[in-house]
């Protein structure tokens, strides 16, 4: 059991900001994020330095994963050990102590003292930057436009030629940033703008730092001990004056969601596992769009499946949702044709045994925050049916969820 203590008090975005600076400061790694509809943010720090680790969910202690996209036998995903962990709810923030750390009080407290005077700091600090920008977001160019549709088209003809029936493209969009732009405000803005998608910002020295929102869980293992996985697929913009129920699904649309739906059923039918529920599809909003998701649900007592979570993510990822299908053929397309590299964009993030939760996302509508820009990386589900400029403006559709909340960040 964890129990609160030292509480402070501050603007919500200060304690962010005040948190993010000790990080840099002492050079450790940090994590924040938001569950789905939840009020509460937390936030972790390694203070001995992130690790690769595979996850066994069974074995690891309490903390954060991050796997890149590719991670071939799950050996790259890094983690970061939850050495103290900060929950931050109606402008206070208390620390919660978890059991086994009593070798780490002096590093805790070196985090604690450091933090107390970033915030002091930045209490004493001159407001000035109400009113400005925090991107100068140019409109994407031509030359990116007519590369990504050149690869759609190109993953056409070889869903044609019978090389493989899905492949999800994704692309970059660089946005300048201001000088004094401030990653703990987008950060805030990210939690009040998506209170239904998982909100993280991941800061691990010697690799960078990532902040996104997304709208698809992976895996998730809840208290109870119920697993859940999503199969999301699907994607047109929402419109407040138009009801979900009205929501109309293409064929094409509607096969591409029942692509991922059979993958998962296939993950679980290799594992023998019969003993599961499956609801929808359904039409769910996520920001500024709608996707068709179905909810699967696995009662790990009653099956008698304690590492589930652990089997599972191995085969899920990466899902024909960020991927494609088959698999392989699909991963070797993405690599041969798209000209960045995806480093953690459709990789999975999220907590692992945080108060007996673990609930990994598939790292989607996320940017890569670099010194005086930011990358943003979105994708789109490549099938027989797929329109090259249609897959095009659904990826802008979806760097729409980050651009909202930079462009306006004070
Ligand atoms: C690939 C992305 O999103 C995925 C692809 C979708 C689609 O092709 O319709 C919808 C939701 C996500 O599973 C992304 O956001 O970059």
């Amino acid at each position: 059991m964890s129990v609160n203590q030292s509480i402070l008090s501050a603007k919500k975005s200060a304690l962010f900001e005040a948190l993010f600076q000790t990080a840099q400061v002492q050079q450790v790694p940090l994590a924040f994020w938001r569950l789905p509809k939840s009020e509460e943010i937390h936030c972790i720090a390694d203070l001995s330095g992130s690790t690769t680790r595979k996850i066994d969910l069974e074995e690891l202690p309490a903390g954060f994963a991050f796997s890149p996209f590719i991670n071939p036998d799950g050996q790259q995903t890094l983690f970061i050990k939850a050495d103290i962990h900060y929950t931050i709810q109606d402008n206070q923030l208390s620390q919660s102590v978890l059991p086994g750390q009593d070798t780490l009080f002096n590093k805790q407290q070196a985090f604690q003292e450091e933090l107390q005077l970033k915030l002091e700091q930045l209490h004493q600090a001159v407001p000035g930057r109400a009113g400005e920008i925090a991107v100068m977001a140019a409109e994407s160019s031509p030359e990116d436009r007519d590369y990504f549709t050149d690869i759609v088209a190109r993953g056409r003809r070889a869903i044609a030629k019978g090389n493989f029936q899905k492949v999800v493209l994704s692309r970059t969009r660089t946005v300048q940033l201001l000088e004094n732009y401030n990653p703990a405000d987008t950060f805030y803005r990210l939690c009040q703008f998506y209170p239904q998608a998982f909100v993280s910002w991941v800061y691990i020295p010697g690799i960078g730092m990532w902040m996104g929102a997304s709208p698809e869980i992976l895996i998730s293992i809840d208290k109870q001990q119920f697993f859940r996985t999503v199969s999301l697929a699907g994607t047109q913009p929402y419109r407040a004056q138009i009801p979900v129920s009205r929501a109309v699904w293409t064929q094409k649309e509607i096969e591409e969601q029942a692509l991922v739906c059979r993958y998962i059923v296939n993950c679980f039918k290799k594992i023998r596992l019969r003993e599961y529920e499956e609801i929808g599809p359904k039409t769910v909003i996520a920001g500024n769009l709608m996707h068709l998701r179905t909810d699967f649900i696995v009662d790990m007592q009653a099956t008698n499946f304690p590492q589930l979570g652990t089997v599972m993510l191995e085969l899920l990822h990466p899902t024909s949702a960020v991927c494609g299908m088959p698999k392989e053929p699909a991963l070797e397309f993405i690599r041969t044709h798209e000209r960045h590299q995806r480093q953690f964009y459709s990789g999975y993030l999220g907590p692992v045994n945080i108060n007996q939760e673990t609930h990994l996302f598939v790292n989607l509508r996320c940017m890569q925050i670099q010194s005086g820009k930011a990358i943003l990386y979105a994708g789109a589900g490549i099938t027989s049916d797929s329109n090259p400029e249609r897959e095009w403006a659904e990826t802008e559709f979806k760097c729409q969820t980050l651009l909202k909340v930079l462009e306006k960040a004070v």
